[in-house]
């Protein structure tokens, strides 16, 4: 039987984070995540409520964030993006935490059709992606239940995109980095938390320190999706 994804929305925009900041892209958000963060800014897609569940077209350009998903397969959310016209060639893959899921089908589907995927996760499941995936991991310092990054994600990741509020934060980066034994070390992204006037001119500063870059959630600034 083909898998399902539990879909939270799907929408095309500019990709607002990390190295790919600028690029335009399909976003397929995937309701379900278990980490907690208390600042998270999706914390609509942590349950996936059975009573919450509705048709894909409900969910696809929606134009309010809510906790409604659908199950879609592969080839359902393949045709989502024709259905809807969409032209980027760069899909993310986020949540919630898409790494609950085993996104094989669903990575190596798109690139068949040559699309780049990007998977963006805490690191806290096992990545399962098709081997072009891009992988974004963004740690978090304290994870609800003892959840801890894995080191095998960290090692998967082409990015680590990290999120900053005070100074404990860069030094549990340094903690994660001194911990791993990376052929090619991925690029390290520092992102402000809620845009904080402090916690932006911290991540500035040690970005220029460690020569590190600075991921602004730049569609906040700019009010889009
Ligand atoms: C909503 S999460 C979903 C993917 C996955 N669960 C993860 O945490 O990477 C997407 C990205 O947004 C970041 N994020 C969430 N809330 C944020 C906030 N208030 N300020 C800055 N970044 C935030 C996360 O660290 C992550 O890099
Ligand atoms: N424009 C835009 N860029 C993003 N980059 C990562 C996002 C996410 O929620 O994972 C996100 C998002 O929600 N919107
Ligand atoms: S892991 Fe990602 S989706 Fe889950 S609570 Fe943290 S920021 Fe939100
Ligand atoms: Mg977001």
């Amino acid at each position: 039987m083909a898998q399902r994804y539990p879909i939270n929305e799907i929408f095309q925009t500019i990709q607002g984070e990390g190295l790919f900041t600028g690029v335009p892209a399909i976003f397929v958000r995937l309701q379900g995540c278990d980490v907690g963060c208390p600042w998270c800014d999706t914390q609509h897609t942590w349950t996936v409520s059975p009573d919450r569940e509705t048709n894909l077209n409900q969910v696809t350009d929606k134009s309010d964030t809510s906790d409604a998903w659908a199950n879609a397969t592969t080839a359902e959310i393949l045709n989502e993006f024709i259905r809807l016209g969409y032209q980027a060639n760069h899909v993310v893959i986020t949540g919630g935490e898409p790494c609950m899921y085993d996104l094989r089908e669903l990575t190596q589907a798109l690139a068949v059709q040559g699309y780049q995927s990007q998977i963006e996760t805490s690191g806290t499941y096992e990545v399962l992606v098709d081997d072009a995936a891009f992988v974004t991991v963004s740690p978090k310092v304290k994870m609800k239940g003892g959840l801890v990054v894995r080191p095998d994600a960290l090692l998967r990741a082409n990015e680590i995109k990290h999120p900053v509020a005070t100074e404990k934060d860069i030094d549990a980066l340094d903690a994660l980095l001194a911990q791993c034994k990376w052929t090619t070390p991925p690029q390290v992204c520092l992102q402000p938390i809620s845009q904080k006037t402090r916690a932006t001119q911290l991540a500035m500063e040690t970005c220029i320190a460690r020569n590190w870059r600075l991921s602004i959630q730049t569609h906040k600034y700019l009010g889009i999706d």
